[in-house]
């Protein structure tokens, strides 16, 4: 049966379902606000897109990147809502709704990204799957059939965990955004527990299976939004995917596409006249030379590029539409549009010549060892707090060194409780942190002076 938008756009709060809209202040209006000015958004603007520890200041961090995710959203929102309300698939009061819940679900879509982007998602997974097979510490102590989701860290989880769980005092619900935003934040609607069932050692077999998107402790909360959106269920335990979410998934891919190589020139591991001919080959012809200088050009092309980006996304939405709205179209929107060849160029040169550039690789070497030595410092507390019976008042009394390293660091100890919640709360609060943060604690932490 096809999905409906009466309830995929539900208004309804994360464990506040009959939480009203107040007039003038429709939900996602109220969800943007709330991600806006939360602490870990700002974070962002300290966290590697591509390229860590720049000091370029026209380079890209993941929170200017989440920005312009969530202008580029809203126009495909937009685009999409204007044509179903005009074929009647639609009501037209719901095209404004459309397009801001699709705005705010990018705005937080990398809110769960660690510091030193996705090498540092690697580098913690890899940390936790050392620790499983030394058998040593309290990581050891971990359920067997719950450790996949901390070997294969996934910062979209966390960002579930963040939004629904931790911000807002730990309280039921974290920010409590709506329905509506969450599923459209929701690239994988499964748990790492049932994405390994259902895909077993093969290649997934449905888009939403490629990685996960819910730990194991939020799959509750996974199932309420779920159900309040009616996203079809499949008899593994996972679901289909929210049709907003391919929005949120195109805008993410063309604004780092497009951007990734733009910085690229910035930080010399491209040539502008590449960039040039990379970003004209979207536009599907050359731009006139005006006699402007490289960097106007590439700022006009990329103007073009992302617009005709969008025009292609808004097409290949509408021309999936049924599939979508039945939870079988099993692809990305880019990758089935008209751009997909000059989008598939793009990633590789991506692949080719950014993400394997020497100042980037030493970085990411140089990040993995900042992150385990944070890791395999802060991994003794938590083995001492399990002796201590997890009484955090008891282990402060007991060690007054790891007394001293929570107030340093104001560490939240709040639901630790056992060696599964453990390990979140020591994945929370390394992952929670910015590049620059990661390398103050861990000089901190091995008696270096800080820079
Ligand atoms: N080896 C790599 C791979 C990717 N990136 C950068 C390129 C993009 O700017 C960004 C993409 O990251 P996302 O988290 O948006 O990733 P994906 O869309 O690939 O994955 P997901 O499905 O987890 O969102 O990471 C990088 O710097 N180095």
């Amino acid at each position: 049966m096809a999905m409906e938008w009466n309830r995929l756009l539900n208004p309804g709060r994360l464990c506040r379902p009959e939480y009203g809209e107040k007039p003038g202040r429709p939900a996602y209006l109220q969800d943007y606000d709330r991600i806006l000015f939360s602490e870990p958004f700002r974070r962002l603007a300290q966290k590697t897109q591509v390229h860590p520890l720049h000091n370029h200041d026209h380079v890209h961090h993941r929170m200017i990147h989440s920005m312009e995710t969530a202008s580029v959203g809203r126009s495909l929102g937009a685009g999409v809502g204007a044509a179903l309300a005009e074929r009647g698939s639609l009501a037209a009061d719901q095209v404004a709704r459309l397009a801001g819940h699709v705005e705010a679900a990018c705005l937080v879509h990398d809110i769960g990204n660690p510091p030193f982007g996705h090498s540092g998602e690697d580098s913690i997974g890899d940390w936790f799957a050392a620790q499983f097979r030394s058998g040593r510490g309290i990581a050891a102590e971990v359920p067997p059939h719950l450790r996949a989701e901390f070997e294969h860290f996934e910062g979209n989880a966390q960002g579930f965990r963040i939004v629904g769980r931790l911000e807002y005092a730990q309280q039921q619900g974290g920010l409590r955004l709506s329905y509506a935003t969450l599923g459209a934040f929701m690239k994988y609607p499964c748990t790492r527990l049932v994405r390994d069932e259902a895909v077993g050692a093969g290649k997934a077999p449905y888009v939403g299976l490629k990685k996960f998107g819910v730990f194991q402790s939020d799959a509750a909360l996974f199932e309420e939004t779920a159900e309040a959106l009616g996203l079809p269920a499949e008899p593994g335990g996972w679901r289909r995917r929210h049709p907003l979410a391919f929005l949120v998934e195109a805008a993410d891919d063309i604004c780092y596409r497009i951007l990734d190589i733009e910085d690229a020139a910035s930080m010399g591991d491209l040539d502008r006249a590449e960039v040039a001919g990379a970003l004209e080959a979207i536009v599907g012809k050359p731009n006139e030379d005006r006699g402007l200088p490289m960097r106007d050009r590439i700022g006009l092309l990329r103007a073009f590029a992302i617009g005709q980006s969008i025009d292609a996304a808004v097409t290949a939405f509408l021309e999936n539409y049924d599939a979508i709205m039945m939870g079988e179209f099993n692809n990305g929107l880019m990758e089935v549009s008209s751009k997909a060849q000059a989008f598939a160029r793009l990633k590789e040169l991506s692949e080719q010549r950014i993400f394997v550039a020497r100042r980037k690789t030493e970085l990411e070497i140089t990040g993995r060892q900042v992150l385990h030595a944070v890791l395999d410092h802060f991994h003794g507390l938590y083995g001492d707090l399990a002796a201590c019976g997890w009484d955090v008042e008891e282990l402060k009394a007991r060690h007054g060194y790891w007394a001293k390293l929570i107030r340093a660091v104001d560490l939240d100890l709040r639901g630790v409780e056992d060696a599964y919640t453990a390990m979140h709360a020591l994945a929370d609060f390394v992952s929670g942190m910015t590049d620059r943060y990661a390398l103050k604690v861990r000089d901190m932490v091995a008696g270096s002076v800080s820079r």
